[in-house]
């Protein structure tokens, strides 16, 4: 023994040595008791404390996680700092644990992201419970099947002003599409009429959006796996992330607060139309509740509001780009939905809501682009509340859940050659084909969490889908010599995903569709 270095006596050093001995067999008794003696499911093995934080896909996860399925089967598990993260690979396996037993696969995660980049907003990241339940009830008065039927005619205004900007400047399709969308639900829950260009509501829909498709991709910011550093002064280098954090995060509150108030203001000055704020904010009134309760359904109210942007702009945006994308690269799709359009609707009108039911051809492009390149190639993450069990294995509480949407998708024994384009895989006999997996069943996500705003998402890509094919050639973009650009179909990485690059051409297939266009739209504005 060195000088200085006190020795220990017998009885401290067998402490020593049994102690941490016993709290290990402890660990794993518990362990066995909680988990019935089942393995975890299998996966890549990693290193000890950080787990298998390397062996996560880094880009475009959903791809990796098809490959590493291949490996290891359709239940794959991977820890992280301790935390079980399970990635369901088949269709089969989402559907029985997200939708069938999704009493216990409902929750969310916590993710200091959320809160940092004012997406709490949003119910759809609220943990399962009382209050987000309070928050979806609220949301489905106004987008349940039945309430829908209210808003087909502001998208289908909406519509109209589409094609017209169309017309006017093809080059900024993407800026329209954003514009449609936003503008209808503008009117929708607030009542507003949105201007043309700058306007200063539309202005706030753009950061929170931004937010939500940037700042919430799993793994870039460091932050998120050391919440700590949201504590670091501003001034110290790399701290920079604070300060997109807080554009966000102002935007998202400012989207919450502003337009709601206006209606709030209206209604006491007794003018204004009818919203879903409006209507909300009434009926809660007329409950007699006052005081702190009212001012908590008001809470509500303006979430459940905020939300449809949150949730609902994106997503419709990435799928309708999409749908010009397909339609650039398989001309004959195009052709085939025109001549549909053409002996359904005919030269002098658009289609509208009544023509649904018999664009069969138009239905079935929707539900291919939806499954072509889904908006979230993994959903939005579920979580357990409590342990659980999956074919055998042990799924602990708060693991989280990614449904791989894109390998169900892509899964050439159901949809062959899944690369391709083809809405006939959902047609038989002159109607949509029920015997084959239905990507709405898939892209709007599951069980208790299954998305609430998807027949107003149906009916907005319906309406604006079928109107643009009826009166638009699309084709390949140009270079400046005229030479048309090969276009790859791909998506961005993230929680919401776009395709890559959807560059085409856009114009009126005739004179005739070119007048309809215009005669619609005034129209439209003299209505
Ligand atoms: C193509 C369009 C859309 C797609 C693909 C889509 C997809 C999804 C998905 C996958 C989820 C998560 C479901 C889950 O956790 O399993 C979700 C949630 C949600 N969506 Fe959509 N959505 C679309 C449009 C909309 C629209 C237009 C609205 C609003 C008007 C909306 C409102 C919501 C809300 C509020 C949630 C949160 C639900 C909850 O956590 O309880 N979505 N959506």
């Amino acid at each position: 023994m060195p000088p200085g270095v006190p020795s220990l006596s017998a009885p401290a050093l067998i402490a020593l040595v049994l102690i941490p001995i016993l709290l290990y067999i402890r660990r794993r008794l518990a362990w066995r008791y909680r988990s019935h003696g089942r393995p975890l499911p299998p996966g890549p093995h990693g290193l000890p404390v950080i787990g298998n934080m390397f062996n996560l896909p880094k880009f475009k996860q959903w791809l990796g996680f098809q490959k590493l399925s291949v490996i290891y089967g359709d239940i794959l598990h991977f820890e992280v700092l301790g935390d079980s993260i399970v990635v369901l690979g088949s269709a089969e396996v989402i559907m029985e644990f997200l939708d069938k037993r999704s009493a216990n696969t409902s929750d969310r995660t916590e993710n200091v992201l959320i809160e940092l980049t004012g997406a709490d907003v949003s119910f759809g990241f609220m943990p399962y419970g009382n209050w987000w339940r309070r928050h979806r009830r609220a949301f489905w008065q106004h987008f349940r099947p039945q309430a829908v039927l209210n808003h087909y005619s502001v998208q289908q205004t909406m519509a109209t002003r589409f094609l017209a900007k169309l017309l006017e400047d093809p080059s900024r399709f993407k800026d329209h599409i954003r514009y449609t969308f936003s503008a209808a639900l503008m009117e929708l829950l607030y009542d507003i009429q949105v201007a043309d260009e700058d306007d200063e509501y539309l202005s706030l829909v753009e950061p929170v959006l931004e937010g939500v498709s940037e700042g919430l991709v799993p793994g870039r910011y460091l932050v998120e796996v050391l919440p700590i550093l949201r504590y670091v002064p501003d001034w110290v280098p790399g701290a920079g992330f604070k300060r997109r954090f807080l554009t966000w995060r102002t935007a998202a509150h400012e989207l919450k607060n502003v337009p709601a108030e206006h209606v709030k203001e209206a209604m006491e000055r007794q003018e204004g139309g009818q919203c879903v704020v409006r209507d909300l904010l009434t009926k809660v009134i007329s409950t007699g509740v006052e005081g702190p309760a009212l001012a908590e359904e008001w809470l509500i109210i303006k979430d459940v509001a905020t939300v449809a942007f949150a949730a609902g702009s994106d997503t419709t945006f990435s799928t309708l780009q999409t749908t010009f994308l397909a339609m650039s690269l398989y001309p004959e799709v195009l052709k085939k939905a025109q001549a549909e359009l053409d002996a359904i609707v005919g030269p002098t009108r658009l289609p509208n809501f009544g023509d649904k039911d018999s664009l069969v051809y138009v239905n079935a492009i929707i539900r291919e682009a939806s499954r072509w390149l889904p908006v979230l190639p993994l959903g939005v993450p579920h979580c357990t509340s409590a342990d659980d069990e999956l074919h055998g294995y042990f799924i602990p509480k708060g693991t989280v859940l990614l449904p791989n949407v894109w390998a169900g998708m892509h899964d050439p024994q159901v949809f062959p050659d899944p690369e391709v384009f083809r809405p006939e895989r959902f047609i038989r006999d002159g109607k949509l084909d029920t015997t084959v997996r239905d990507p709405f069943h898939f892209t709007f996500g599951f069980g208790r969490r299954i998305c609430p705003g998807r027949y107003f998402a149906e009916s907005s890509m319906f309406i604006n889908i079928s109107a643009v094919l009826h009166v638009f050639d699309i084709g390949p973009p140009v270079d400046e010599a005229g030479v048309p650009i090969k276009v790859v179909p791909e998506l961005t990485d993230g929680l919401i995903a776009y395709p890559q690059d959807c560059r085409c051409t856009i114009k009126p297939r005739s004179p005739a569709a070119e007048k309809l266009i215009s005669k619609s739209a005034q129209a439209e504005r003299a209505h």
